[in-house]
């Protein structure tokens, strides 16, 4: 049995929403193939920060006794709780005996996030932060059921798009799927670029990363950063905005992963013009940004994914690795 899931862009593509039937309730998750857990807004949370979201009624659910959540993100934010085992369903697959982490406390970006009822971790369950037994995750639970160990993700500027689980879906791409191996030793689908360039101009120097859905940027060293927009006209790094900011009219330069010998991923420069800062501003905010302090490992999140297929393999043919196609 395969499954496919409908994923929806908030505003400016900020995330990705996908409806997660867990017991007889609908949530709305993000699904992050940068972290290992699944979590939900629950009725262990203060009353008004459970208003506006789906909640999962603790109450009704089965718990596994002393188990906890804590759960540290690369942007500072944070989230934690009990556990609990419930039936989960995602786009036809069901798991029976899912882990299923309800929120006791959330940080404050969350709390802000009104549209968001938690998240679905597709890293590896090597990432997993319940104790004092790490839980597998609803990939790996479901893996079993697929004809092919995968999770193929069609993410879209602007427009819903799909996760295919278990298959991989030839209408969804062109041109060749290029196949880079993936090092999990870490618990996230990290892969190494042999080179980069911003436009025609290559920079022969390796980059290494995670694909991340759960992350809505590019973020890079500061200095290739500040590489990269030192060919944008009227770019400058504000303090104000919390990075690269530069006129909208601005023609981005595209920035290309060389992967697997001679195979180029390449991001349009428009993908790169992330949204305005502001309404009453000509100013938009830079789809690459440097990497912030707590996170010490290069990120491509949506903005790069949105340009391709991806093919997030678990090993269907030996070890993990990622294919890319253009879509
Ligand atoms: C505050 O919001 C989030 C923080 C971290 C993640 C996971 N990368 C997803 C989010 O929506």
């Amino acid at each position: 049995l395969n499954g496919t899931a409908v994923t929806s862009p908030e505003a400016n593509d900020l995330e990705y929403l996908t409806p997660v039937t867990i017991g007889n309730v609908t949530f709305h998750l993000d699904f992050d193939t940068g972290s290992a857990d699944l979590w939900v807004y629950s009725d262990e949370l203060p009353t008004d920060e459970q208003t506006g979201h789906a909640v999962y009624a603790t109450t009704d659910s089965k718990l596994l006794p002393g188990s906890s959540w804590e759960i540290l993100y690369g942007d500072g934010s944070s989230a934690g709780g009990d556990v609990f085992a419930d039936t989960v369903v995602v786009g036809g697959l069901t798991a029976t005996m899912q882990a299923v982490e309800a929120a006791a406390t959330l940080s404050a970006e969350f709390e802000r996030d009104a549209h968001s009822d938690g998240l679905l971790g597709l890293a590896f369950s090597t990432l997993n932060m319940v104790k004092p037994q790490k839980q597998s995750t609803f990939f790996d639970n479901v893996k079993s059921q697929l004809d092919l160990p995968v999770i193929a993700t069609s993410l879209k500027h602007g427009a819903p798009g799909t996760y295919d689980f278990g298959f991989i879906d030839e209408n969804k791409y062109t041109g060749p799927l290029t196949y880079v191996d993936v090092d999990s030793s870490r618990g996230y689908w990290t892969f190494t670029a042999d080179a980069y360039a911003f436009g025609d101009d290559q920079i022969s120097t390796s980059l290494t990363g995670i694909a991340d859905t759960g992350t809505t940027l590019i973020l890079l060293p500061s200095d290739t950063v500040s590489r990269y927009y030192a060919n944008v006209s009227g770019a400058q790094d504000s303090p104000l905005h919390g990075g690269y900011v530069f006129p909208c009219d601005s023609k981005l330069t595209p920035f290309t992963l060389v992967v697997a010998g001679n195979h180029s991923v390449t991001v349009p420069g428009e993908l790169i013009n992330y949204a305005p800062v502001g309404s009453v501003s000509n100013l938009c905010f830079g789809g690459i940004q440097a990497a912030s302090g707590l996170v010490d490992i290069n990120i491509f999140g949506d903005v790069f994914l949105k340009s391709q297929y991806v093919v997030f393999d678990a090993g269907s043919q030996g070890g993990p690795r990622l294919g890319f196609a253009n879509q």
